[in-house]
């Protein structure tokens, strides 16, 4: 069977990583983000899933390299359940970064280390129905618990998304800061959330933890952009990284595809870059 080709980095940097990655798989570390990454953005986030290829993917590449993790805004256990993570016997070494990187996940034990909830988010859980209904939120708009570290106001429901997701804004903004919590836009959502960590915070940590050789960082919102900055900040200091955008669609924020390294189609796109690397590595 034909190999599936890997495509190519747009940037030398890019181009510098994967070679880097493909020469000495077993220091490379592989960390995904969640939503829109490795599963398709769907209207209601309860419903969102994993690629069906994202799973086996991560299992023909998770034994060739130093590690993988998923770094994401939701709670670390939801994404192992709505990825499908717990269990699989090559993922053993997987790792879930949650809430932004307040939580953690570790395959092998099965449990989630978390910051803990925090009293910002417990009175905002309690004042937001009322809030979002004094603001003028349109009808559709939906809040989603996040448990004790965060939550998130979801507009992609309404009439008109950007217009409710721009009205709310403001309102969230003053909100979130009476309670010392930051607001974290991103695809018709705003997340009130404790500052303090971030996804470049926690994906750097773990760089150093297991003592990455090369990292490709794959996302696909504004979130991801504090993991990006980090990458580029390691490839400064002579880490090789690839910056990988999983994007597409119109609402594929500008200020992450504009500095990726390559632009994929979706978690379609995720899936067939991950298999490619596979192939590649193992020579199948
Ligand atoms: O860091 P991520 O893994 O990308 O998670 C970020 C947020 O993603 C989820 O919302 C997004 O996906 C939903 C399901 O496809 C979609 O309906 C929504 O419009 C997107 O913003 C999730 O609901 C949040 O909790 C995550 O923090």
């Amino acid at each position: 069977m034909a190999h599936a080709e890997i495509p190519t980095p747009t940037t030398g940097e890019g181009k510098e990583a994967l070679a880097a990655l493909l020469a000495e798989p077993r220091r490379a570390v592989v960390a995904l983000d969640f939503d829109g990454t490795l599963a398709p953005i769907v209207p209601d986030p309860e419903q969102a899933r994993a690629h069906p290829g994202a799973v086996p993917a991560l299992t023909r590449l998770a034994p060739h390299v130093a590690a993988v993790a998923v770094v994401t805004g939701r709670p670390a256990g939801v994404a192992v359940r709505y990825g499908g993570f717990a269990g699989v016997p090559e993922l053993e070494h997987l790792v879930v970064l949650g809430h932004y990187g307040a939580e953690r996940w570790d395959a092998h034990s099965a449990q989630v280390h978390s910051a803990g909830a925090h009293p910002g988010v417990e009175a905002v859980r309690a004042e937001l129905p009322g809030f979002l209904d004094r603001n003028g939120a349109w009808r559709g708009t939906w809040i989603e618990d996040k448990g004790g570290r965060a939550v998130a106001v979801h507009t992609r429901r309404t009439e008109d998304p950007d217009a409710a997701f721009e009205a709310l804004r403001g309102p969230l903004a003053e909100l979130a800061a009476q309670h010392d919590l930051m607001v974290e836009p991103g695809r018709y959502v705003l997340e009130l959330r404790p500052p303090g960590v971030d996804k470049g915070v926690a994906l750097a940590a773990y760089l150093r933890e297991v003592g990455a050789g090369s990292v490709l960082y794959g996302g696909d919102d504004l979130g991801d952009l504090a993991a990006y900055a980090a990458v580029r900040e390691l490839r400064e200091g002579g880490l090789p990284g690839l910056l990988v955008a999983s994007a597409g669609t119109a609402e594929s924020p500008h200020e992450l595809t504009s500095q990726a390294d390559l632009v994929v189609a979706g978690p379609e796109g995720v899936v067939a870059l991950l298999d490619a690397l596979a192939d590649a590595i193992t020579g199948s």
